[in-house]
């Protein structure tokens, strides 16, 4: 089994951590992420500061990233403003971003990491159900890029990198919403490549597959998989981790990758190659979920 890096299933920061990258590899940037208070969004956040960045986190709760960017703040050293603002509203991005400027003067990174998900079979998912996960996952990544190209990256340039999902692939029972989202902004990744390319903005993807000791792994039957087997299937034969997402990141994100824009890098261990997809043991297993719930 390929070995992971050290992680921890909590958004605390890593107690112990090893540069595989220069350490210097950001240095002086600024970074802005999405639901950076919580989840692969902390860890991405914890990861860049590593590297030398300054960083903004920015979601809907408040108090939770107010002790996020302490947290990270005090492992890393460097400084990280939390910043309330809702992806799905463009004035309070504009908000968010002015302060940000006021603050550090410049913005390099963009991670569009903020998402809504939960498992739904597409029979019982309400039209409201489907277009709030398109208005976080896809209006969401797209509100954010314009308002932060607009305010700095169309004079200065910059580096856009979205999280998506390889969840559609192969189409997924119970994640019709999300996987219409996160495809549609694999695409949109290929069009603001293309049309923000002559003002130096790289704009690339990272599509994870299932990563363990997040919400979103918790939502979407996570341990069930575990204790099913499901991820024997998966070529690494297990879930992902929070650091090794982070990692693929700081890559897209950084100079290491100055040649590449509209890519979407998969880092799922292979989960989407051989996904058994059983149908109807997920619709089972849903059921039994919600009589649980009742
Ligand atoms: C149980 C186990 C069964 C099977 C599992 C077995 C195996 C699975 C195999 C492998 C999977 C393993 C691991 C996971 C792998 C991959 C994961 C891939 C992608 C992951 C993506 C993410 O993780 S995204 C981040 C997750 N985090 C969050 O979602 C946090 C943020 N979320 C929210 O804010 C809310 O949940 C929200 C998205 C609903 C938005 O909130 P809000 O704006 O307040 O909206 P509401 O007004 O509450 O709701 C709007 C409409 O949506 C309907 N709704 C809400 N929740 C549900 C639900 N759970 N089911 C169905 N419908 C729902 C709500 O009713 C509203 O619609 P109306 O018509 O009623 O108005
Ligand atoms: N975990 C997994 O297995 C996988 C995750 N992914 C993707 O990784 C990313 C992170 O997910 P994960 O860490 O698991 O989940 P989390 O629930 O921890 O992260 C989601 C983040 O998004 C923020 N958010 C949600 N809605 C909004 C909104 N309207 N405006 C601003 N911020 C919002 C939340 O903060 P707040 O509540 O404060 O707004 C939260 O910090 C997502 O894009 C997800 O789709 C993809 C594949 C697999």
């Amino acid at each position: 089994m390929a070995e992971a890096p050290e992680d921890v299933h909590t958004d605390e920061c890593l107690s112990t951590y090893t540069h595989i990258y220069s350490q210097d590899l950001l240095k002086d940037q600024v970074a802005f992420i999405t639901g950076g208070g919580s989840g692969i969004g902390f860890r991405i956040t914890e990861v860049l500061m590593r590297h030398g960045c300054d960083t903004v986190i920015a979601s809907r709760n408040l108090e939770k990233l107010t002790e996020a960017a302490k947290k990270l703040t005090s492992a890393t050293g460097r400084h990280c403003l939390p910043l309330q603002m809702d992806v799905r509203q463009p004035d309070t991005i504009s908000t968010a971003v002015d302060e940000m400027l006021k603050e550090f003067g410049r913005v390099d990174i963009l991670i569009n990491n903020a998402a809504g998900n939960f498992l739904c079979p597409a029979a019982a998912l309400s039209f409201n159900a489907f277009k709030t996960v398109l208005e976080i996952d896809t209006m969401g990544t797209f509100n954010t890029s314009k308002v932060v190209y607009e305010k700095w990256f169309k004079d200065h340039g910059g580096s856009i990198v979205n999280i998506s999902a390889t969840l559609g692939y192969k189409g997924q029972a119970l994640q019709v919403h999300a996987g219409s989202a996160k495809a549609a902004n694999d695409a949109m990744t290929r069009h603001l490549a293309v049309e923000w390319g002559p003002s130096g903005v790289r704009v690339n993807t990272v599509a994870p597959g299932p990563i363990s000791g997040t919400e979103g792994y918790r939502r979407l039957g996570g341990s069930h998989a575990e204790s099913a087997g499901i991820f024997r299937t998966i070529p690494l034969q297990r879930a992902g981790n929070k650091t090794e997402m982070a990692h693929t990141v700081l890559f897209l994100a950084s100079r290491a990758a100055s040649y590449v824009t509209g890519a979407t890098v998969v880092a799922d261990g292979g989960a989407w190659l051989t996904s058994a997809n059983d149908v109807e043991r997920l619709l089972d297993l849903w059921s039994q979920e919600k009589r649980k719930d009742k």
